[in-house]
């Protein structure tokens, strides 16, 4: 059996669910379906999700928000005209589950938010098993309530419970059915609805992957393959035929918008290759994300992928290698103030400390700044905010003399300086800290040198 999750550039319309169906219906092996909400038709679009944020937002200043329900709802109604079914009972359904979220108690703003978001993927589900179901297949909606699936953390980064894959290795599915499963959501224990990060669907077909012993995970996307470099940077970039869940990880995280970074872990836990494929190019085998990667290629990088949502704090003192306690007290101020780092590189008078700068408010960086300063008394202190990381990322570069110097020395040429270079304890990348500005430059510089 295959998990199969389809993004929602695959089901922004009547026209892109109508390929979705035929892939589903190509495989019979196809039969656990996740879905996304619709998301773009067209370039400057607004996907289904953020107009749900819209709808939240005026929900909360209360604001009449029946404009926005009836632009969400024709989203979906524009789907079942396309395939000349009979709406009236199936938008019905929706319009109500829309309209009764501004009716509930949340216990927070962070609830009340992933509460309508959700629902993107809770209509987008039970309108997609209607709409199969009118075509004659033998579909079901089915939620992740009904699966077992549980999570913790907080609402709008939820994490799966472990105890989940137990109930969800009992979850029974017919040999002949297809399930329709909302990517995205899932329920506390206290039945309140949660969501996975952005982009989190892929997240949920990794753990029903892992929960229900598939023997693939196909995820659907409008590319036909995960290529070298983000497509917005370089045109046309070499397409990967196959990489290791290690270079997917690194690559995820640091930018590779295509695939979830944190959808690896469960398909890793369970061994479980992953077909990245395109749902307007189904006959491309796109891209397999596979345990181990026999490394024949004379080329010793992957991918290249940046990411400037990082900030750095640079802390320049004497003789910080001999003071002891110093990196203690820092990393005490960063948790009195809720903050995670992501990045520590340091050398005998330096330390650089990256942060993912999306959880840090003006004030939180203030506070920290001033405390560090006045505890630590750094000879120097410095916050980058426009700071970027670029992951140079191979099975091919563990151990290889010199992989360095061919990236380093072009981008000398080229006038881009690195504040930040560092090998770390991963053998098969390189994550080179840049200025925001230089960082799309720099990755073509490397790309060029590379491939
Ligand atoms: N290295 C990469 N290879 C392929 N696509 C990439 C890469 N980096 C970023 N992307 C972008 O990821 C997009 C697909 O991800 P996403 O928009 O989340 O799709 P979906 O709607 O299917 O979930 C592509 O259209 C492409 O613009
Ligand atoms: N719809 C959610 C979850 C998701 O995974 O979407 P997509 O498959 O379109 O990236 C979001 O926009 O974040």
């Amino acid at each position: 059996m295959n998990v199969i999750k389809f993004g929602g550039s695959s089901l922004a319309e009547g026209s892109q669910l109508e390929k979705v169906i035929a892939i589903i219906s190509a495989d019979t092996a196809r039969q656990v379906v996740v879905v996304s909400a619709p998301g773009k038709r067209f370039k400057d679009d607004i996907k289904v999700t953020d107009l749900l944020a819209s709808y939240a937002e005026q929900a909360i200043a209360g604001d009449d928000t029946v404009a926005i329900q009836a632009e969400i709802i024709n989203r979906y109604r524009q789907i079942v005209a396309y395939f000349n079914l009979d709406e009236t009972e199936i938008i019905g359904t929706l319009s109500e589950q829309l309209a009764k979220l501004s009716r509930v108690h949340y216990p927070s703003f962070d609830y009340l938010y992933a509460a309508f978001m959700g629902h993107g993927e809770l209509l987008n589900a039970q309108l997609i098993a209607y709409v199969m179901r009118g075509l004659g297949h033998n579909a079901r909606f089915v939620s992740p309530a009904d699966l077992g699936m549980i999570v913790t953390g907080t609402p709008r980064a939820a994490r799966i419970r472990e105890d989940s894959y137990t109930r969800l290795a009992n979850f029974q599915i017919a040999a002949d059915e297809i399930i329709i499963v909302p990517g995205f959501l899932a329920y506390t224990n206290e039945g309140l609805m949660a969501t996975f990060s952005r982009g989190g669907s892929d997240i949920t077909g990794a753990i029903l992957a892992r929960g229900l012993h598939a023997d693939l995970y196909e995820n659907f996307t409008d590319v036909s393959a995960i290529y070298a470099v983000d497509p917005h940077i370089i045109d046309h970039p070499a397409a990967i035929t196959t990489m290791s869940y290690r270079e997917m990880r690194e690559l995820a995280y640091a930018g590779f918008a295509v695939f979830h970074d944190e959808a690896i872990i469960p398909v890793i836990e369970a061994n479980i290759p992953i077909n990245v494929k395109n749902t307007n190019n189904p006959t491309a085998p796109g891209t397999m994300i596979v345990p181990v990667k026999q490394v024949t290629n004379p080329r010793p990088v992957t991918g290249i992928a940046s990411d400037t949502r990082f900030a750095a704090l640079y802390l320049h003192r004497y003789l910080l290698n001999k003071e002891v306690g110093f990196t203690l007290r820092i990393l005490e101020i960063l948790a009195k103030h809720g903050v995670s780092y992501e990045h520590m590189p340091s050398g005998i008078d330096d330390m650089t400390i990256i942060f993912d700068k999306t959880q840090i408010t003006d004030a939180m960086r203030d506070a920290i700044c001033d405390e560090i300063q006045t505890t630590l008394e750094p000879d120097h202190l410095e916050w980058i905010d426009d700071f970027a990381i670029i992951m140079v990322v191979g099975e091919g570069m563990n151990n290889r003399i010199g992989a360095f110097s061919e990236i380093a020395t072009p981008l000398s040429d080229a006038g881009i300086t690195l504040p930040m270079i560092n090998q770390g304890a991963s053998q098969i990348s390189l994550m080179l800290g840049v200025r925001a500005e230089q960082v799309d430059d720099a990755v073509r510089v490397i790309y060029d040198a590379v491939f």
